[in-house]
């Protein structure tokens, strides 16, 4: 995954398809160990260098891989240590140019299991799980104690939200959830979402707290016309069309818009789903479009610890270029009167705040309709000076750190003008 730059679920994914002996528990284990790895890297490598007195052997296969994975055990999971660094010995011993280390495999992890202690008082600060340029990026965003806060949040597991179709506080019973103050159930428990009551008969959705925002500030009436332009899978489509408009779904992922059409039919929500590039797009103008922009998504590190070390610095402003050119074809599919929501889980202005007043400088038809606090249960200080959304994933503080947080979302809600 880091050298590749792919993502930790579509990686676990095939490798699961190609390791077809491997039960559920060996799959779970796989899947804790890639997670803490990529969540707690920065300790990590911290605590394999200092017993790397000579740095890594270049051409070495997998040996890095193999390092940190038995690392990320030693340190993070309830492993016991023999197994974690027989494991460690047995797949360098398996990978050709990794097989010549197997005992530097073992003396590295035997030296990391017997300095635990050390390196994890060594990886106290936050900071250290977050690449610098993006903790940089943080810092001249927030400031410095709200970038470390962010940081901290980012090294704990986020619990499971839900989005229901409705009759909220019977749901919470049933599924033992809080409530949110934004209206989301959340899931004390860790469980196989799809054995709980009311998944298989589509009564609700998992959503993060923070990702159910945005859609409602469409607020559609029933029969409306609303384009959900990057709809897959289809969280906010689901919304969308639980709220009574008629809703054209669109993603340029053809697989994608099948998990969407998969979703809606659980949920029995009646959507159009098109797959299409939305820059593409030639359909008559809607009521309302909401555009979830495809973006870095830095404020999900907490559910996808991968993105931190896949994405780079220059992905910004690659994405934002692209956000620039959805945004006025979103713009251009909005009947006069009607609104526009633009969204992004990104933590970085210039993919939220920046791209929105570029926006409005370059569409004078267009005016901020600012979102009232009463729309997000209250919550003013999401809400930012110029009224849009900025959440924040420290925010929403909980009893524990793993019932705390949502994702780091930002939404602006647009008007055209009537004529
Ligand atoms: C942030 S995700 C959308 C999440 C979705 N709105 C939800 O709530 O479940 C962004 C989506 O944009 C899609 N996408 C990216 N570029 C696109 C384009 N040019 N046209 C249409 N869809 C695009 C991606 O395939 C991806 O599914």
């Amino acid at each position: 995954m880091l050298r590749q730059r792919a993502p930790l679920d579509e990686t676990l994914e095939r490798l699961a398809a190609r390791h077809e002996e491997a039960g559920p528990r060996d799959r779970a284990l796989a899947r804790a160990i890639a997670t803490v790895a990529l969540r707690r890297l920065g300790t990590i490598r911290l605590g394999l260098k200092r017993f790397l007195e000579r740095g890594l052997p270049r051409n070495a296969g997998l040996l890095e891989a193999i390092l940190i994975g038995g690392a990320a055990q030693l340190l993070f999971l309830d492993v016991p240590d023999h197994a974690a660094v027989d494991l460690a010995v047995r797949q360098a011993r398996a990978d050709k140019r990794a097989f010549p280390y197997a005992k530097l495999v073992n003396a590295v992890l035997r030296r990391v299991a017997g300095a635990r202690a050390e390196i994890l008082a060594a990886g106290e600060a936050p900071r250290i799980d977050t690449p610098d340029w993006l903790h940089r990026r943080w810092v001249a965003a927030y400031g410095e104690a709200i970038a470390d806060a962010i940081a901290a949040a980012n090294r704990h597991e986020a619990a499971v939200d839900i989005s229901v179709k409705d009759d909220l506080p019977g749901w919470a019973e049933t599924l033992g959830a809080h409530i949110l103050p934004t209206g989301s159930l959340r899931l004390p428990q860790r469980v196989p979402v799809p054995d709980l009551p009311g998944y298989a008969e589509g009564a609700w959705w998992v959503q993060d707290a923070a990702a159910a925002l945005p859609a409602r500030f469409i607020a559609p009436k029933a029969g409306e016309r609303v384009i959900d332009l990057c709809a897959a899978p289809g969280g906010k489509t689901a919304q969308l069309a639980a709220a009574g408009a008629s809703v054209l779904a669109v993603d340029r992922s053809p697989e994608r818009l099948e998990r969407l059409a998969g979703n809606m039919r659980r949920l029995s929500l009646a959507v159009e789903a098109l797959a299409a590039d939305a820059l593409a797009l030639d359909v008559p103008p809607a009521d309302a479009v909401l555009l979830d922009a495809p973006c870095s998504a830095t404020g999900t590190l907490r559910r996808h610890p991968d993105v931190a070390w896949t994405k780079r610095e220059d992905d910004i402003a690659s994405l934002a270029q692209l956000q620039a050119q959805l945004i006025d074809k979103a713009a251009s599919l909005v009947r006069p009167g009607g609104r526009l929501v633009y969204c992004t889980c990104s933590l970085e202005p210039e993919e939220g705040e920046r791209q929105v007043a570029a926006f409005l400088d370059r569409h004078r038809d267009f005016t901020r309709l600012p979102v009232a606090a009463e729309e997000i249960g209250g919550l003013a200080q999401f809400i930012t000076a110029d009224g849009d959304l900025r959440t924040l994933p420290h925010a929403l503080p909980g009893a524990e750190p793993r019932l705390s947080g949502l994702d780091g979302f930002y939404a602006a809600r647009l008007v055209r003008a009537s004529s």
